[in-house]
């Protein structure tokens, strides 16, 4: 009786008529409640609930949130995979994780608060990273996969595994404001390579990691993931199958869209599946799953330069343009002083570089805010032709991680060609730059 929730809502014939109660302990019930507050079909959806399994893949800012409310739910088992270890900057964002759970492996730190929250649950973390050989035996153990994960051969590879175990997959992702849900594999609904049958080019990809996101995004996502995993495990209509539903922060709204029908071709779910087996998702999505070694290596290594020799340069005055190739908003949030922002976003408009060169030439200081003497672009500021320049012909680009920023010295190399200056990019990005020169920058 402690798991009891007034929120849930069933119809008892129809669980009766699924078998998902036997008819004895429906009686039983029906004759103890009778007077009681809880009406006997809340109690059965409760115990559907009990009795039922999710798997959570990813313990991060999808997963921690989706876990607590399936855990509040009371989800009679939860069983929780992560390979990574808590860090300090994870806290906005995945609740479950507290101070003191810095350097705990997530699946476990998950794990104990969520038992805090109910003891009367299975909670069953895995220490692992998912992968082509122990998928099937993991996900076998559930009957509803959430995937809260943030790379793209762990969504392929959940995909697969799910619809070879016949197992719905409620989809989650975020990125800077946006976030998406939809669920794929529920009864006859497309799966995720029926939208995708091929990845993007692994240039195209960004990440959490790379673009940053506001927390509460992933938040709300999260929370509907377990929505659509509850309705499912209750048996209710509704389910988000063959829709996407997009929720937009910036304005905060809401709109679904409908997806295309399964692929009767599709290589896995499709009538004739030529995929029948695991396969290796990293060399198929040509990037890796584990976004810790994801670090993509576009450029060479003459290409990139260290924060810390980067940061000797400024010292010596070396003239230079610093390149930081971030969203406005996360610009606004924190910079090196006289960083001059280009979006990459901007950046891949053909003019967007030119426009940089033309502020560069008219002297414009990055933030507008760093006192001349300061500034990298002192040099620049003097309207010296020459000047401007060398100033011009030095560029470094910056970006959170390190990943974005190689994809811009490739694209700003193809604009500005003809100038043959030299183009390189701070290695591990801000990141690196909080890490290793100023620990006061702050890490988001
Ligand atoms: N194949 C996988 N097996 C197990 N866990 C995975 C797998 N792929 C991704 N994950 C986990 O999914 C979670 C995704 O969550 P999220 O992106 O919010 O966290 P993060 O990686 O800590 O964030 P950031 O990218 O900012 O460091 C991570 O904790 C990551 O370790
Ligand atoms: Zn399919």
């Amino acid at each position: 009786m402690k798991i009891l929730s007034k929120c849930t809502v069933v119809n008892c014939q129809m669980l009766k008529s699924q078998g998902l109660v036997d008819r004895l302990l429906y009686q039983k019930l029906e004759l103890k409640l009778n007077n009681s507050l809880f009406r006997p079909s809340r109690l059965l959806g409760q115990i559907s609930l009990k009795t039922s399994s999710v798997l959570i893949v990813g313990a991060g800012g999808l997963g921690c949130p989706a876990a607590l409310y399936l855990a509040g739910a009371g989800v009679g088992c939860i069983g929780l995979v992560d390979y990574d270890y808590v860090e300090l900057n994870n806290l906005h964002r995945q609740l479950l994780h507290v101070e003191t759970s810095v350097g705990q492996s997530k699946a476990y730190s998950a794990a104990q608060n969520l038992r805090r929250l109910n003891s009367a649950i299975k909670i069953i973390p895995h220490h692992i990273q998912l992968s082509s050989e122990n998928a099937l035996d993991i996900i076998g153990k559930y009957s509803v996969v959430i995937d809260a994960t943030d790379n793209l051969p762990t969504r392929y590879l959940l995909n697969d595994a799910c619809v070879m175990l016949s197992r719905p997959l409620v989809s989650g992702s975020a990125l800077q404001l946006e976030g998406q849900l939809t669920v794929y594999n529920y009864k006859k609904g497309p799966c995720y390579r029926c939208m995708f049958p091929t990845p993007p080019p692994p240039e195209s990809v960004t990440n959490c990691g790379d673009g940053g996101v506001l927390g509460a995004v992933p938040g709300v996502i999260g929370v509907l993931q377990a929505l659509e995993a509850t309705k499912i495990l209750l048996g209710v209509p509704g389910i988000l199958s063959g829709r996407l539903l997009v929720f937009d922060a910036a304005d905060s709204s809401f709109r679904s869209v409908y997806l295309r029908k399964r692929n009767e071709l599709c290589c896995v779910c499709g009538d004739q599946p030529t995929i029948t087996r695991l396969i290796d998702y990293e060399q198929f999505c040509r990037v890796k799953a584990n976004d810790k070694e994801a670090r993509v290596e576009l450029l060479h290594a003459t290409d990139r330069v260290s924060v810390t020799d980067y940061n000797m340069l400024r010292a010596s005055r070396s003239p230079h343009v610093l390149v930081d190739v971030r969203t406005p908003t996360e610009f606004e949030l924190c910079h090196i002083p006289g960083a001059l922002n280009l979006p990459m976003k901007d950046l891949k408009k053909q003019d967007g570089i030119l426009k940089l060169k033309k502020r560069v030439e008219q002297g414009q200081t990055g933030d507008g805010q760093t006192p001349p003497g300061e500034a990298l672009l002192v040099l620049a500021s003097t309207g010296m032709q020459t000047e401007v320049s060398l100033v011009w012909l030095s560029m470094f680009v910056v970006c959170r991680r390190g990943n974005d920023s190689q994809h811009a010295v490739l694209q700003i190399r193809k604009i500005l060609r003809s100038l043959g200056g030299s183009v390189r990019d701070l290695e591990g990005g801000l990141q690196a730059w909080a890490q290793n020169v100023d620990p006061n920058f702050p890490v988001y």
